[in-house]
C-alpha cells in the first residue's frame, strides 16, 4: 500500500528548504450577515520549495494559482495557515520587518504591457524599488540599474527609453530586472512568458535559467502551458479548485502521473509522435464554483476514476455519466439565487426555472437504457426542482448517489519512492487502481 501523509515533503530530505507552506488558505468574501459563502481560492495547500529549485504550479484558469503566488509574497493576507521563509513565519511580520522581508521575495507578472508604468523611463522603473528602500547612494543605484540592464540582456542606452518603445520580450526583461533590483532570493514568476511569441518565450526562459544559476535564485513558476513547465521546472505541483492534487519530480510526473486529474491534463497535450497511443481523457462538465466546492475531493464531479457507491458499481458507464451530469445541472441551477420573485412564484405554485428540466434529462440520457432503480430517483429530484426546491433535489441526489469521493477529503499518498504525492482515494488499498478504471471508462469514447 502507498504510504499516506498529512502533507507532502520535499524530494530529498537533506536539501535546504527555503519556503515551507502549511495548510494555507485564502478566501474572499463570505463575511457579514448578508454575504454568501466565500470564494475558496486557495483551500488548504501544503508544499515546500528547496533553495535553488524551480517549483512549477499548473492548473486550469481560476484554480487559484495567482492567488497562491500573491499570498506567498504577502500581497494578500492569508485566511489561515503558515508560510515559513528561511525559518521565519512571514505571516506574522508587519511594518518594517515585512518591508525588509519583501526585498527577499519578488514577483514577475504575466503581462509586461500593463505591469510597467508607461510614463517612467526604463531606468526609473528598475530603480524605483531601490529608491523605495533607500538603497545605498544615488550613484550606486544608477550603477546597479546599469548592471541589471546588462544582466537581463539590455544595453546602457535603454535606460532613457520608455516601455512602449520596446517589444514584448524586452519589456519582460525590464520586469525581470526590476524584480531582481533588491537582490531577492525568491521569485514568483506568474505566467512570465504566456503573453509572448513562442520564439521569444524560449529566450526569456533561457534568461531565467541563467539568472537562477548566477544569483542562486529559487522560483515558483506559475503556468498553464505544460510544455514550458516540463522544460524549466525541477518539480511540479498540479492544482485544482484551490487544492494541490499531485506534486512530484517533473519528468516522472509527466511520464507516469498518479492522480486522475494530472492524467487528464497530460493526456490533453498534443503528441507529435504518431506511434504514441496514449488515450486522451476528455473531462465532462466544468469545474464547480470555488464558492461551492465539493465536500470531499475537489475533482469528484468530473473525475474519470471516481469511486461509485457500492450499490451502483454494476451500472453501465453511460447511465452513471448521465447521473453525474444531471447532478451537475441541478447543482449549477440551485446556486442561482431564487430572489423575491422566485420565492413568490414558488409560493403560488408557479415556479418556472426548471420547466425545461425534463427536456434536459431526456438529452442527458438520450439512447441510454436507464434502469428503474435509477429512474425513480431522477424523477423524484426533477419533481423537487420543478416545485422550486432545487437544494432539496440536490441533497436527495447526494444522499442517493454520493460516494466516498463526494463525502470525504482524500489523504496524500506517496505514490513513488521519489517523494511524489497524490491526493486521491483510489490510492488506498481497498479500491481498484486509477489506471484500469480510466482505461475501462474511456474505452468507449
Ligand atoms: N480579489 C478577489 N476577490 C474575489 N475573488 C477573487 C479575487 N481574486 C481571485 N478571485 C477568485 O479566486 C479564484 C482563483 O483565482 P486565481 O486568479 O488565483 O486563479 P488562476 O488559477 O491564477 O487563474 P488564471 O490562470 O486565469 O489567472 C477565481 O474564482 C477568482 O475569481
Amino acid at each position: 500500500m502507498s504510504k499516506t501523509t498529512s502533507r507532502p515533503q520535499s524530494a530529498a530530505q537533506g536539501d535546504e528548504v527555503l519556503v515551507d507552506v502549511t495548510d494555507l488558505k485564502k478566501f474572499y468574501g463570505g463575511e457579514g450577515f448578508f454575504a454568501g459563502p466565500p470564494v475558496k481560492a486557495v483551500n488548504g495547500v501544503d508544499f515546500t520549495i528547496k533553495r535553488g529549485e524551480t517549483l512549477g504550479l499548473v492548473g486550469e484558469s481560476g484554480c487559484g494559482k495567482s492567488t497562491l503566488g500573491r499570498t506567498l509574497l504577502q500581497l494578500e493576507t492569508p485566511t489561515e495557515g503558515s508560510i515559513t521563509f528561511d525559518g521565519t513565519d512571514v505571516t506574522t511580520l508587519s511594518g518594517s520587518d515585512l518591508k525588509e522581508w519583501r526585498r527577499n521575495a519578488q514577483m514577475v507578472f504575466q503581462d509586461p504591457e500593463s505591469s510597467l508604468n508607461d510614463r517612467m523611463t526604463v531606468g526609473e522603473i528598475i530603480r524605483e524599488p531601490l529608491d523605495a528602500h533607500d538603497w545605498k547612494t544615488k550613484q550606486e543605484r544608477r550603477e546597479r540599474v546599469l548592471d541589471l540592464l546588462s544582466a537581463v540582456g539590455l544595453r546602457d542606452e535603454h535606460y532613457f527609453r520608455y516601455p512602449h518603445q520596446f517589444s514584448g520580450g524586452q519589456r519582460q526583461r525590464v520586469g525581470i530586472a526590476r524584480a531582481l533590483a533588491l537582490e531577492p532570493e525568491f521569485l514568483v514568476l506568474d505566467e512570465p512568458v504566456s503573453a509572448l511569441d513562442v520564439s521569444v518565450q524560449a529566450k526569456i526562459i533561457s534568461l531565467l535559467e541563467d539568472l537562477q544559476e548566477e544569483f542562486n535564485l529559487t522560483y515558483l513558476f506559475i503556468a498553464h502551458d505544460l510544455s514550458v513547465v516540463r522544460h524549466i521546472c525541477d518539480r511540479v505541483a498540479v492544482m485544482y479548485l484551490g487544492k494541490i492534487m499531485e506534486l512530484g519530480e517533473t519528468e516522472e510526473l509527466f511520464q507516469d502521473p498518479s492522480n486522475p486529474y494530472t492524467k487528464s491534463l497530460i493526456s490533453a497535450i498534443p503528441r507529435p509522435d504518431p506511434t504514441d497511443t496514449t488515450r486522451r481523457i476528455t473531462l465532462p462538465g466544468t469545474p464547480p464554483s470555488p464558492r461551492d466546492a465539493p465536500e470531499g475531493c475537489p475533482f469528484a464531479t468530473r473525475c474519470p476514476a471516481k469511486i461509485r457507491p457500492e450499490e451502483y458499481t454494476h451500472l453501465d458507464e453511460d447511465v452513471w455519466d448521465g447521473i453525474e451530469r444531471f447532478r451537475e445541472v441541478i447543482r449549477e441551477r440551485s446556486r442561482m439565487d431564487l430572489g423575491v420573485t422566485g420565492l413568490a412564484r414558488r409560493g403560488v405554485g408557479r415556479f418556472s426555472r426548471f420547466d425545461d428540466l425534463e427536456e434536459a434529462v431526456s438529452d442527458l440520457f438520450e439512447g441510454v437504457d436507464v434502469p428503474e432503480e435509477v429512474r425513480v430517483h431522477i424523477e423524484q429530484a426533477v419533481e423537487y426542482a420543478k416545485k422550486g426546491y432545487p437544494s432539496k433535489a440536490r441533497e436527495y441526489l447526494y444522499e442517493e448517489f454520493s460516494s466516498v469521493c463526494d463525502r470525504e477529503k482524500p489523504k496524500f499518498y506517496e505514490t513513488s519512492g521519489t517523494a511524489r504525492y497524490s491526493y486521491c482515494h483510489r490510492h488506498a488499498n481497498e479500491y481498484e487502481d486509477v489506471d484500469p478504471v480510466i482505461s475501462r471508462r474511456t474505452s468507449d469514447e
